[in-house]
């Protein structure tokens, strides 16, 4: 059995009389510990995967299971436990509370979980020590993500999923925090999905996951690992 696994999950949206189907019976499958990229065209059905892994949507068909528990079969209240104590999350646009310093930022997480670690640390881990009381309007882009990633790992989950982490942020910034939260996969542990439409950042993932059309077209571990410092796009 491993880590994540979906099974024929099939995902339809209702948009009046017009049926979208955003999956259409997707399977794959992630071994804990792994960095894992799932990659795939805008409307390809990326974020709708991930908001399934999340507990954030509910499917249409099939079957989602996590560290052999069927996720899928949840109802309203075990799915917010579910994403209160099993699930980080990292979205594009960080989404920290401005009116928190970068430490309360990251304790708010940890009040909310039962086996939280030590804000302050996580906060030095990502390399802020130095920056814990400042507001995220003082802080630069690849700082302010950093706060983020710092939140969702202060709940010790056991999945980090991330939503085009470095969709806002310059090239090397970038580069930077996909090189954060692949070290962080490797020093911790924790497995990390995440999601772009950024084929070449693949080439650092121990895991590919192609998604097309709503359907996984390609799945493979990768033997060649490349460094994040030595990719180019
Ligand atoms: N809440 C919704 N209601 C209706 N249709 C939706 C909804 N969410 C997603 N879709 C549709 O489902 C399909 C898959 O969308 P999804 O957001 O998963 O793709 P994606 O690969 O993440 O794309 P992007 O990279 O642009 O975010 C698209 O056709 C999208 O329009």
């Amino acid at each position: 059995m491993s880590f994540v696994e979906f099974h024929d999950v099939k995902k339809t949206y209702h948009m009046g009389e017009v049926e979208i189907p955003a999956l259409q019976g997707v399977n794959f499958e992630i071994e804990k510990g792994e960095f894992c990229v799932i990659v795939g065209a805008s409307g390809a059905g990326k974020t709708t995967i991930l908001n399934i892994l999340g507990g954030m949507d509910t499917l249409t068909e099939g079957k989602v299971l996590l560290d052999g528990k069927e996720i899928s079969s949840y109802g309203k209240k075990q799915l917010t436990d579910y994403r209160r104590y099993d699930i980080g999350f990292v979205f594009q646009f960080y989404n920290l509370v401005g009116n928190l310093t970068a430490l309360e930022n990251v304790e708010l997480a940890s009040q909310i979980c039962s086996d939280p670690l030590d804000a302050g640390q996580v906060l030095a881990d990502v390399g802020l020590a130095d920056r814990a009381s400042n507001f995220p309007a003082q802080l630069s882009g690849g700082e302010q993500q950093r706060v983020a990633i710092a939140r969702a790992l202060a709940k010790n989950p056991k999945l980090l999923l991330c939503d085009e982490p470095t969709g806002a942020l310059d090239y090397n910034t970038g580069k930077a925090v996909l090189k954060l939260l692949q070290d962080t996969c490797r020093k911790k542990g924790v497995t990390v999905v995440v999601i772009t439409h950024n084929q070449a950042i693949t080439a650092m993932a121990d895991r590919i996951i192609t998604v097309k059309n709503g359907t996984v077209t390609d799945m493979r571990k990768n033997e060649h690992i490349v460094p994040v410092e030595q990719i180019e796009w």
